[in-house]
């Protein structure tokens, strides 16, 4: 039993990290166990757009996907702090970066390349992974990204373990970052 005051967050945490690190699931279950509203920028932009993410890369491109992301992402961190979930290249466009920055607590779900592999490979909605070998693609991602995902505010591992035991580790990572003194060394 966890005695101590349940964390409260001043800000939104907004999830980052590649596709298939677990930014969704996590974010879901962290909200659950915060108390707060989960909202998930990619369903929020499927929403706006009034079709899923696949098509909105067909029909207009991917210039077109980040500016739409960007729109629907500033609008969310203007709500009520709450566990937002966003697309991995959401961070990655320096403009939504940046707003990120200054609105959100940023967690990054750090994951190896076999991990991500194992969860993308089931599903075949992600438009980036369907040109070309999803582990080569994924490959390049990460060592195109992984530098600027480190720049988040607090870092995570996303294993092979229980979606659970990770979420337990965004916590403590979070009550790390926002109350150093109330954490034990
Ligand atoms: N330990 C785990 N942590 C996170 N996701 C997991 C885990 N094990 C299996 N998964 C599954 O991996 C898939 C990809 O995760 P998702 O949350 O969609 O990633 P993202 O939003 O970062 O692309 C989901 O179907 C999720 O249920
Ligand atoms: O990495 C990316 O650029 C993207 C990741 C996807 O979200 P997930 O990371 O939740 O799969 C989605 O936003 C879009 O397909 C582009
Ligand atoms: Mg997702």
């Amino acid at each position: 039993m966890d005695a101590r005051p349940p964390l409260s967050l001043p800000r939104t945490v907004a999830l980052v990290g590649l596709m298939g690190a677990g930014k969704s699931a996590i974010g879901k279950r962290l909200a659950l166990r915060l108390g707060l509203p989960f909202v998930d920028a990619d369903d929020e932009i499927e929403r706006a757009a009034g079709c899923s993410i696949a098509e909105i890369f067909e029909k207009y491109g991917e210039a077109d996907f980040r500016a739409g992301e960007r729109r629907v992402i500033s609008r969310l961190l203007d709500e009520p702090p709450h566990v937002l979930s966003t697309g991995g290249g959401a961070y990655i466009d320096p403009d939504t970066r940046d707003l990120m920055r200054t609105k959100a607590v940023t967690v990054w779900l750090r994951a190896e390349l076999d991990v991500l592999y194992d969860r993308v490979r089931k599903r075949a909605h992600r438009p980036l992974l369907r040109n070309g070998d999803p582990k080569e693609v994924l490959a390049r991602l990460m060592s195109q990204r992984y530098p600027i995902y480190a720049e988040a505010d607090v870092i995570v591992d996303s294993t092979a373990q229980p979606a659970d035991r990770t979420t337990d580790q965004v916590i403590e990572a979070l009550r790390a970052h926002l109350q150093p003194e109330k954490t034990p060394a």
